[in-house]
């Protein structure tokens, strides 16, 4: 503000803020974080009074649990905590902000009941319902912001629809207001970054920056009646959705004809682990990692200097096979039972594939956060999917020539690929993901044919994916888990398929996970302090192979023997121990040396202690 810029204060609203937090480690399962309202209200006094003080005209609060499954206990806090606020609030603009899906009819009675508030931020991009709801009724008097141009997506805008929305809303709303439909973290900053980026795709993109000037433009459009003629824009921005239905340059009818069909291999899962362990001849508690092993400073040099045509293929070729002997020969010392390539030629696990598959592109800054202080460049999915050759093949068969212990293949599946990039919308997700299953699918049958026996299928985003209301889960997980399927109906018994999944709560998908009919997962355990183990205790049938993670690798704290066997036991009471995998919870490629080599020395002796153990109690 002492710049002169008009500043909004945005904080999280109070419930959310609740309602998105964890109870800490230890607190009884009954306990009611809501509870803890009165706690912190007056703390939201103190924040608000402040701001006020220092010349904030308006703040807003985000409150997009709004948007789930509220029972009416949840609701009626919202009341009492704007009732709370009033006096405080009072003076102020208040903006009550919310997104990421529709909001329900209940919800949005509540939210427009709020004592203290003076305009209400909808998401009218990913929730098309709430428009009927604001057509409806909308208080007098009050602000409308209408979130009509996406801000978790990088398409530019459909003008002049979303001119004709604004134009239904105008005589709802006294105060109509032209906004994005949520913040613009998750899209990518500016698209005159881009120089590499082919000229037709680039007119039909809209980053951060676009967006601004789109929100500038609608509301300018709207103001002066104008229709979008009359409007300059800086770079050819308006590209219409039927321009991406045309191109279809290589149609594909067997994905679009793939819902609502079943797809299962044919041997059920014990039957085919009796295979595989013919062929494999692992120990009892095999030990293996997750795929990625350190991005050293090394690696990242010698990848950008082969992008940048500074090194030749050859050079790069010899400088990545040299540290997947590395890898390999390491994991060897460890004594690892089924080894990976370690991952060095892979910039993130899903650009890699966007790079080599046709129907995406790519940028060269289109930086987004993804957590913490780790960035993506998540690719863009523009056309039809699929794999003009083998992606993988290479790298997996020189890593497999160095062993004669099984080498997994590694491969990220449709779902993660999907849900990790910026995803056309002119037609259902699920056929895009479909598409990415069959180019997946051709993918894993090469490794098959070049003597891969072992493949990894890496869904760690497929959790996250989950519709945030209820009604839409059960369609969300069924075109999700037919997706990952697809992948591998084409391979034999005898070749093990892994999954790997991380960074979610898996315990309410626990039987969508079961019916992904991996023959192998892997899955994060110790970070989320075992909480997934709960599930089995309260009687889920698991028959496949399972690793739950034995220790944490976002910490840079290396665990001992004594622990990681410790996490083993508790996962042998409540898992069969000819079923269970020790490995840790996700890939290596954010730690150093140092840390990984102790940490899988210390898990490999556990593995080892327990195997003693178990032969010598039968
Ligand atoms: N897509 C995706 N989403 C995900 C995950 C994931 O692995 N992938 N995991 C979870 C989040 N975990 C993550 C863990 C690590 C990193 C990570 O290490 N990111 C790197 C960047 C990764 C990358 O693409 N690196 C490239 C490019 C890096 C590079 O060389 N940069 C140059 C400049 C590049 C250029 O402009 O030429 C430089 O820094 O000097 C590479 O290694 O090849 C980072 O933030 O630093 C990201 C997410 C959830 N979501
Ligand atoms: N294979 C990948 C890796 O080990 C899986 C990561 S899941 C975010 O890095």
């Amino acid at each position: 503000m002492q710049l002169g810029v008009d500043t909004v204060p945005v904080l999280v609203g109070p419930v959310s803020y609740l309602l998105l937090s964890k109870p800490a480690k230890g607190v009884e399962k009954t306990f009611s974080l809501l509870s803890l309202l009165d706690k912190i209200l007056p703390v939201y006094k103190e924040v608000i009074s402040e701001l006020k003080a220092a010349g904030a005209s308006w703040i807003q609060l985000d409150e997009p649990t709004l948007v789930m499954d509220l029972d009416s206990h949840k609701l009626k806090a919202f009341t009492e905590a704007y009732s709370e606020l009033e006096s405080t609030l009072s003076g102020l603009n208040v903006l009550v902000e919310t997104y990421f899906a529709d909001i329900p009819a209940e919800a949005f009675k509540t939210l427009t009941s709020l004592k203290g508030v003076t305009a209400y931020g909808l998401d009218l991009v990913r929730g098309t319902k709430t428009l009927d709801l604001v057509k409806a009724e909308f208080p007098k008097g009050k602000y409308l912001f209408a979130g009509v141009v996406d801000g978790r997506n990088i398409w530019a805008n459909d003008l002049s629809s979303s001119l004709s929305t604004l134009e239904s809303l105008e005589s709802r709303a006294d105060k109509l207001v032209v906004s994005t439909s949520c913040s613009l973290l998750h899209t990518a900053v500016d698209l005159v970054n881009e120089t590499k980026l082919d000229d037709e795709i680039k007119s039909w993109l809209a980053f951060a920056a676009q967006k601004v000037v789109e929100v500038n433009a609608l509301a300018k459009a709207l103001a002066g009646k104008n229709f979008l003629t009359k409007i300059s824009f800086p770079c050819p921005l308006i590209q219409f959705a039927a321009e991406l239905i045309c191109l279809n340059i290589f149609p594909f009818p067997q994905a679009a004809g793939l819902k609502g069909s079943e797809h299962r291999r044919a041997t059920n899962v014990s039957a085919r682990l009796d295979a595989q362990q013919k062929k494999l001849n692992l120990p009892i508690l095999p030990t293996t990692t997750i795929g990625s092993f350190p991005q050293t400073v090394e690696l990242r040099r010698v990848r950008r200097e082969y992008k940048a045509k500074k090194i030749s293929e050859e050079e790069y070729i010899k400088a990545i096979k040299e540290e997947i002997k590395k890898v390999v020969e390491l994991q060897e010392e460890l004594d690892i039972d089924v080894l990976v390539h370690g991952e060095p030629e892979r910039n993130d696990m899903v650009e890699y594939f966007g790079e080599q598959l046709s129907g995406f592109a790519f940028t060269v800054n289109g930086w987004v956060q993804s957590y913490g202080s780790r960035c993506v460049k998540p690719p863009i999915i523009y056309g039809d999917v699929s794999r003009p050759k083998p992606m993988t093949v290479y790298w997996s068969s020189a890593a497999q020539s160095m062993t004669s212990r099984p080498m997994k293949g590694m491969l990220t599946g449709p779902v993660t690929i999907l849900n990790w990039s910026f995803v056309r919308n002119d037609q259902p997700r699920f056929e895009t993901c479909y598409q990415i299953a069959l180019a997946i699918k051709d993918e894993v049958e090469d490794l098959e044919k070049a003597g891969i026996n072992v493949i990894q299928i890496d869904e760690a985003a497929l959790r996250e994916g989950l519709p945030l209301r209820k009604s839409e889960q059960a369609f969300y997980l069924e075109w999700a888990v037919h997706s990952f399927r697809i992948t591998n109906i084409g391979v034999q018994d005898t070749t093990q398929i892994h999954t790997h999944m991380c960074y979610s709560n898996f315990n309410d998908i626990i039987h969508s996970i079961i019916d992904m009919d991996a023959d192998v997962i892997t899955i994060e355990n110790s970070r989320s302090d075992e909480k997934l183990l709960s599930v089995f205790r309260e009687g889920v049938k698991y028959g496949a192979g399972i690793g739950p993670g034995v220790y944490d690798i976002h910490s840079p704290r290396i665990p001992s023997t004594e622990e990681i066997a410790d996490r083993i036991n508790k996962m042998l009471a409540v898992l069969e121990k000819n079923i269970l995998w020790v490995n840790p919870d996700c890939g290596l490629k954010t730690r150093k040396y140092p840390e990984v080599k102790p940490a899988l020395q210390a898990m490999v002796a556990a593995a080892k202690a327990l195997r003693t153990q178990l032969a010598s109690a039968k």
